[in-house]
């Protein structure tokens, strides 16, 4: 089993002090750095783009993990690539050219990895799935932070870990939203390794919020 990692989302931190916040969580010892990118059309709400990722890229070496929100991302591939993004998420459900989009990403030398919303079946995953580093399931419909999370998706990632067990793939399952101290253990017992989490870790204190997933994840 792979080592279980924490991927704290910045879009529930303090933006007048995103920097700091950024310092902290990796100082703290999380693995990731969780950057949601919205455009307003794939999902409702629009968030941030490449001038802020390549304005934070110099106050971290930990691996930026972005996740786009955004309709037809490979338009956008390369623009991530030069903003300082490691790992690139697109959603299945806004890419025409799937397979396209994920050679995009790792002719760049990116990770690539899939998202599927709620209640977009593993099967889309079927021919695609060995190209790919990681898959993101979303425990909430994607757009927002602080939602509640969803329980069918531990359902779905028992069933995704089985697929790559059974295919001897070395794939991460990453899952995101509303996911807190005391539902992780859940998650990733289902057989998640990546574990986003914004709310849960930017309220209060960042450091303690870091401390108590990295406890969980030991204790597992
Ligand atoms: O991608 C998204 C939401 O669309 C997430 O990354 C959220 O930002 C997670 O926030 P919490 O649910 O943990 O507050
Ligand atoms: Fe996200």
């Amino acid at each position: 089993m792979k080592r279980y990692k924490l991927a704290p989302s910045i879009l529930a931190a303090d933006f007048t002090k995103l920097g700091e916040q950024i310092k902290r969580v990796d100082e703290a010892g999380a693995d990731y750095i969780h950057i949601d990118v919205m455009d307003g059309s794939f999902v409702p709400s629009i968030s941030f783009g490449m001038p802020v990722i390549q304005s934070i890229r110099p106050v971290t070496n930990r691996v930026f993990d972005v996740h786009l929100m955004i309709d037809e991302p490979i338009r956008y591939v390369k623009e991530f690539k030069n903003a300082g993004a490691d790992i690139l998420t697109v959603h299945a459900e806004a890419c025409t050219h799937l397979n396209r989009t994920i050679m995009a990403i790792k002719e760049l030398g990116m990770k690539a990895s899939v998202s599927l919303n709620p209640a977009t079946p593993l099967s889309v995953l079927e021919y695609v799935l060995p190209e790919l580093d990681m898959v993101l399931i979303m425990s909430v419909n994607p757009g927002f932070g602080g939602q509640k999370f969803i329980s069918s998706s531990l359902n779905k990632i028992s069933q995704l870990r089985k697929i790559i067990e059974e295919q001897q793939l070395d794939v991460d399952i990453q899952v995101d939203g509303g996911i807190h101290l005391k539902n992780v253990e859940a998650v990733v017992k289902a057989g998640a390794n990546v574990i986003v989490a914004g709310t849960a870790v930017f309220s209060s204190d960042i450091e303690s919020n870091v401390h108590g997933f990295y406890e969980v994840f030991q204790n597992v």
